[in-house]
């Protein structure tokens, strides 16, 4: 892909003591609201108020506030297992993360529509790691300035470790489109570095 800088680890794998962990069990510890605390916000499209369709969660380290479309989201302190999985793609990516932005679809309604992850407190090129359990999803990725060019699908599937860096979020947009058919739940979390 021009202008972009995208790699893609199909099994991403922890260590132990969660090395024995089902994508099944993950999904169930990501996705139970006692260990996760899941929040739907509002968003304002064209001056109309809409709930996203999907839920959300911030996690990181105390510094990392981060200006989300108008709100500005504290992050909740690390658990136990979100500190995990950050060491583990820190690991396998050798980048540094300091918060992880958390996305939960319910299910093949949910969605997340085409943006860049280009907000001044990420710098200049971030390096973000995104990483997904349960449903498979189509990540669909859409060049900023050269129009004719068609959008390009990523398939990802559970387990997958999606790392966008370099310019990639300069030039290209990305996006989760609703599906047709049914589909169950998956969590995808995008682990960033917040200079707060
Ligand atoms: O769910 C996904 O795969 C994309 C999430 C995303 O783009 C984001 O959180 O900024
Ligand atoms: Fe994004």
């Amino acid at each position: 892909m021009p202008d972009a800088d995208i790699s893609i680890l199909n099994s991403f794998k922890l260590p132990p003591p969660y090395s024995q962990l089902s994508h099944d069990e993950i999904l169930g510890i990501l996705s139970d609201p006692a260990q996760i605390s899941w929040r739907q916000e509002d968003i304002k499209i064209f001056g109309k108020i809409y709930a996203q369709p999907r839920l959300i969660a911030y996690y990181g380290d105390e510094q990392a506030q981060y200006h989300y479309s108008s709100i500005i989201l504290k992050p909740l302190p690390w658990t136990d297992f979100l500190r995990a999985l950050k060491r583990q793609v820190e690991q396998v990516t050798g980048e540094h993360f300091n918060a992880v932005f958390l996305n939960l679809y319910r299910d093949q309604n949910d969605s997340m529509g085409m943006h860049s992850d280009d907000e001044a407190e990420l710098g200049q090129n971030p390096a973000i790691a995104s990483l997904s359990y349960g449903a498979s999803r189509t990540l669909i990725m859409k060049h900023r300035h050269e129009k004719s060019r068609t959008n390009i699908k990523i398939p990802l599937h559970s387990g997958n470790l999606l790392l966008m860096k370099g310019t990639t979020q300069h030039f290209w947009k990305h996006g989760i489109n609703k599906e047709k058919t049914a589909h169950g739940p998956r969590v995808n979390l995008t682990f960033r570095r917040v200079f707060g």
